[in-house]
């Protein structure tokens, strides 16, 4: 029976690799995908991964009908065996339901790859969907950890270096790469914290996070007066 998978997890957990390994052992047998993809950092009708590889994609833009431009290239004599939807966060819920049509109707395996949850850790309307309507949700199993070493489940947004909470659910971008806006994964602790490894590093640094006995020696060296204690 074909199915509607939804390959979920993190950014930087390896979904686009995985796509891409979907895509290499099954046209190795001869099978022929069709890779849809939307807003890629590496450009338009682009599907990248960091590992380095990246490949050709129909950009899958806003308005885009995933079942009309299926049964168009299909009554024209194209051949498609399964369908590739990476950045699938970004469509809309309706795409969703096309990609699922899809699968019933065309009875084509449809492999989406998408991050769940936005900067805000709100669910992106195409990942709720997805998660309404996939015969399966896998989560990915290379595991993206935090700074702190537990693992990675939400994602961070940064403006300046500093987490924000607030802003455009939609901002192309990228993790470690030094831009204005950046992303870090995180675990919901220090996601719920706010702190992310820049903060941490400075919190280390800070008299705050002394044992009490050493930070009431600070203030008292900075106020000129003993403690209670020495
Ligand atoms: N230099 C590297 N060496 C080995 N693995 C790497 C390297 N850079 C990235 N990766 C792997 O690639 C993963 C990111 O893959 P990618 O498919 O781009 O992620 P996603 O699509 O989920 O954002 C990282 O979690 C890491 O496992
Ligand atoms: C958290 C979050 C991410 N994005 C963007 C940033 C990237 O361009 C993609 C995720 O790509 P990846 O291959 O999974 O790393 O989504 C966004 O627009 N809004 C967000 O809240």
């Amino acid at each position: 029976m074909p199915e509607l998978v939804f390959f979920s997890g993190t950014m930087d957990c390896g979904k686009s690799t995985l796509a891409l390994q979907i895509e290499h052992n099954r046209s190795a047998r001869g099978l022929q995908g069709m890779i849809f993809t939307r807003d890629d950092r590496a450009g338009e009708g682009k599907l990248s991964s960091r590992l380095g590889l990246v490949t050709d994609a129909v950009e899958a833009a806003e308005g885009f009908d995933f079942y009309a431009y299926l049964v168009a290239h299909l009554s024209r004599g194209g051949r498609c065996d399964y369908v590739i939807a990476d950045e699938a966060q970004f469509l809309a819920p309706e795409q969703i339901d096309q990609l699922a049509r899809v699968v019933d109707d065309l009875e084509l395996d449809v492999f989406a790859f998408g991050i769940t949850t936005d900067f805000r850790s709100k669910l992106f309307p195409g990942s709720q969907r997805l998660v309404e309507l996939a015969d399966r949700v896998e989560v990915l199993q290379v595991e993206a950890l935090c700074w702190c070493g537990a693992r990675a489940t939400h994602n961070a947004r940064t403006v300046g270096g500093v987490m924000v909470v607030e802003g455009a659910q939609v901002v192309v971008g990228d993790v470690n790469a030094g831009d204005e806006v950046g992303y870090e994964v995180l675990c919901r602790r220090h996601h719920r914290r706010r702190m992310t490894a820049a903060t941490a590093r400075a919190a280390a640094l800070s008299p705050d996070v002394l044992p009490v006995e050493d930070a009431e020696t600070v203030r008292a060296g900075l106020s000129g007066r003993s403690t209670a204690r020495s």
